[in-house]
């Protein structure tokens, strides 16, 4: 195996420390072969589907492949806007806003970059990005707010796998779930207020999580947990009684059980017994995507209606709101903690230039 330090990191320019801001990639188009590519690299994953290899990719590349990109491919030109996949475009104001918050607390000794699991801009492309910036110091950051291997656990192992081909490499940190966090839940109830002050408030509120398979849970993946935590802390920062809200699963694929209660089910029902307004939230997504723009926003719409329902919202995710990329300023600070360009942040050239000269010494 040959090394890919090219350029090196450099001892003739001030060390930064870098984050890089990781969420789960979207397709580069919502044409047929580009979701095709991207279903592909995201299903082949071992940490997404565990079952055996063989049968899984029998059935992946005979069946699977065959027909779900042209349904998945409908979905997301429905939500597709003219600057491309709002998760790429979100994720990409994500990392604007949160340089610019940690610019502003810390003087400019931080480089963030965005890497996505599948697809562009790579992990590989993100961790490039922070060592051409001299970042010799790296924390991971998944935009995952409840851990599960299926998400968290696979962007280390992407990260893992691309630095096994550096000579030299980043002192690393790395965040694998941030689901009680005070300013989390915080940023969530601020948004869940301002909908009720615009809107009013339903009859009930439910919290939808992306699933996972139940088999993943009952063999000790702390997710289901982690979405029940971050429900009861919102549900109690809002000081909703029991009756008026719920949390529930969406997003299930394939023919085995995952985590329950399911979404669709739980607004069928609730439709079927009279329940005549509600609003919807999903928690453990940082930004819109297909998962809520489209099987939350429309389809789930559909179904509650069609059951009964009277009146039906969508609750957006944080997205790049300022409460929330405070947040993850936060956990970036609380996270580097002990690092020099966290406990001396520079405020002035002056400054990050006598920090230099001290630690290049050693360089010469
Ligand atoms: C076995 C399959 C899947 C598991 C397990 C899974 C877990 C999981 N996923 C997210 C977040 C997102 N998933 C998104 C899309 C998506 N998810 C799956 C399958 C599994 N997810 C598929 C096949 C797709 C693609 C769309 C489709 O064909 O239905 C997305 C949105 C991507 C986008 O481009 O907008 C997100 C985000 C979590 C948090 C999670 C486990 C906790
Ligand atoms: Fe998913
Ligand atoms: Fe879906």
């Amino acid at each position: 195996m040959s090394f890919v330090n090219t350029p090196d990191y450099r001892h003739d320019t001030p060390e930064r420390l870098g984050v890089l801001l990781v969420n789960l990639g979207t397709p580069d188009s919502p044409s047929v072969p580009d979701v095709r590519r991207y279903l592909a690299e995201f299903l082949s994953d071992r940490r997404v589907v565990e079952m055996a290899r063989l049968p899984w990719m029998l059935l992946l590349h005979g069946v699977i492949l065959r027909t779900r990109p042209a349904r998945s491919a409908h979905a997301y030109q429905s939500i597709w806007t003219p600057e491309g996949s709002p998760l790429l475009t979100i994720s990409r104001r994500q990392a604007a806003a949160l340089q610019s918050q940690l610019d502003a607390r810390l003087g400019g000794p931080v480089t963030v970059a965005l890497g996505m699991r599948y697809g562009q801009p790579s992990i590989a492309s993100g961790l490039a990005e922070l060592r051409a910036a001299n970042a010799q110091r790296v924390l991971i950051l998944p935009l995952y707010p409840q851990y599960s291997a299926t998400t968290v656990g696979t962007v280390f192992d992407a990260v893992t796998h691309e630095l096994r081909r550096w000579r030299w490499l980043p002192e690393l940190r790395f965040v694998n779930q941030y689901h009680d966090e005070p300013g989390y839940i915080a940023a969530l109830a601020a948004s869940i207020r301002a909908h009720w002050a615009e809107h009013g408030q339903a009859e009930r509120l439910l919290l939808s999580f992306h699933g996972i398979p139940k088999d993943y849970f009952d063999q000790g993946d702390p997710y289901f947990c982690h979405c029940h935590k971050t429900a009861r802390l919102l549900a109690a920062a809002l000081e909703l009684p029991a009756e008026r809200w719920a949390l529930s699963f969406q997003s299930r694929l394939g023919k085995q059980e995952w985590i329950k209660p399911y979404t669709d089910a739980t607004l069928a029902d609730w439709g079927r017994a009279g329940v005549k307004s509600v609003q919807v939230l999903s928690p453990g997504f940082s930004a819109d995507c297909l998962e809520t723009l489209e099987e939350i926003a429309v389809e789930n719409r559909e179904l509650f209606l069609e059951s009964g329902g009277q009146s039906y919202e969508y609750i957006p995710c944080l997205n790049d709101n300022p409460d929330h990329m405070a947040m993850i300023a936060d956990l970036v600070v609380r996270h580097c903690s002990g690092w020099p360009e966290i406990e001396h942040p520079a405020a002035d050239a002056d400054a990050l230039a006598k920090r230099h000269e001290r630690r290049s010494i050693h360089a010469e």
